[in-house]
């Protein structure tokens, strides 16, 4: 089996929305697809309403597939600090013709207000490793997990855009989604993440700088999020860049446009490049003369997320079989 569907941008490609159909008669929900954690859950009609702002509820009552796990629970808390938990129901979930018959929906009693204000986001829908889902007292499998037996091919593959609507697919690699050869390299999995190492970046027109870089392939991130060191190179190249502390971040001027970046991939000099005006991420005041930066500072994290900024310049392949991340330009 395969299937697929489309990854659509909210505003400054903050975060990217695939409808996903859920339960008998289908309930369609927009949710964020997030290869960073590993919890597929949703609003729901147990969300407390004051924290629902126009989102899509899941309602498990009006589904004749939905089937309660009594007495499990989970509860999420994110990097950025949002967080969400509540109950646990099984039924159908569809993502364009790829179906699982039996998937752990978690449903919202609590969301944080980073996810009340996110009207457009329904859920999220998680692709990390099984051993991040935070299901008690029994951890429950991600849609991939359940899925992959069944696909032609044990990978998705995500295909993010600048502004525009991509696609995640499951079960096949499109040959016409990509430039030139897929670049596979090692993924360890042992903190539950899609953690590969980079050789190094280049910036603009420059020689290649040899530097370990360690990190996730996270698409519920929004920033690509590197060392220090290369995050200072980078800005000293453009006047006018700096550390803005009431931004709690580097800002630039909007023009002109910034230089690219380039991170290595493999050690045959294959590298991603990612244009410099997805470097100016959104305009940090009405005048638009100032951006805040696409790429920021990892610090405190302990790696680096590569984040939409990042996958957004590339054909990414997540191989669940060999555990590689296949990187490609497009
Ligand atoms: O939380 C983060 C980014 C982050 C910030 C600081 C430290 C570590 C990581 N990403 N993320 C990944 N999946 C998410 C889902 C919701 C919110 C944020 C999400």
């Amino acid at each position: 089996s395969t299937g697929g569907a489309v990854a659509t941008p909210e505003d400054h490609d903050v975060e990217y929305l695939t409808p996903v159909s859920i339960g008998t008669p289908e309930q369609i929900l927009n949710l964020d697809i997030d290869t960073g954690s590993s919890d597929l859950w949703v609003f729901s009609s147990e969300t407390s309403r004051s924290e629902v702002k126009g989102q899509t509820l899941y309602d498990p009552s009006n589904s004749s597939t939905a089937q309660k796990l009594e007495g499990y629970t989970w509860s999420i808390s994110y990097g950025d600090g949002s967080s969400s938990a509540g109950e646990v129901y099984l039924d159908t979930v569809s993502i364009g013709a790829l179906t699982v018959s039996s998937q752990a929906v978690e449903v919202a009693q609590k969301v944080s207000s980073e996810f009340t204000s996110d009207s457009n986001n329904d859920g999220l829908l998680g692709l990390g490793f099984g051993s991040l889902n935070t299901v008690q007292p029994n951890a429950q499998k991600t849609f991939f997990d359940n899925a992959m037996p069944a696909l032609d091919s044990p990978v998705f593959t995500a295909d993010l855009k600048a502004g525009i609507p991509g696609r995640y697919n499951f079960g096949y690699i499109d040959p016409n989604a990509y430039t030139g050869n897929i670049t596979y390299v090692s993924v360890d999995d042992s903190q539950g993440f899609w953690d590969w190492t980079s050789p190094g970046y280049a910036i603009g027109s420059g020689s290649f700088e040899n530097t370990t870089i360690k990190g996730i392939a996270d698409t519920g991130t929004s920033l690509l999020l590197l060392p220090s060191s290369v995050v200072s190179a980078y800005y000293g190249k453009i006047s006018g860049a700096k550390y803005d502390s009431t931004q709690a971040g580097y800002v630039l001027p909007c023009s002109p446009t910034p230089p690219d970046f380039a991170f290595g991939v493999g050690d045959d000099g294959a590298a991603i490049v990612l244009p410099g005006k997805y470097i100016n991420y959104a305009p940090t005041g009405s005048s638009g003369t100032t951006c805040f930066g696409g790429i920021q500072g990892d610090s405190g994290i302990g790696f680096a997320i590569f984040g939409d900024v990042a996958l957004k310049a590339a054909f990414v392949v997540f191989d669940g079989g060999s555990k590689t991340l296949g990187w490609a330009s497009k």
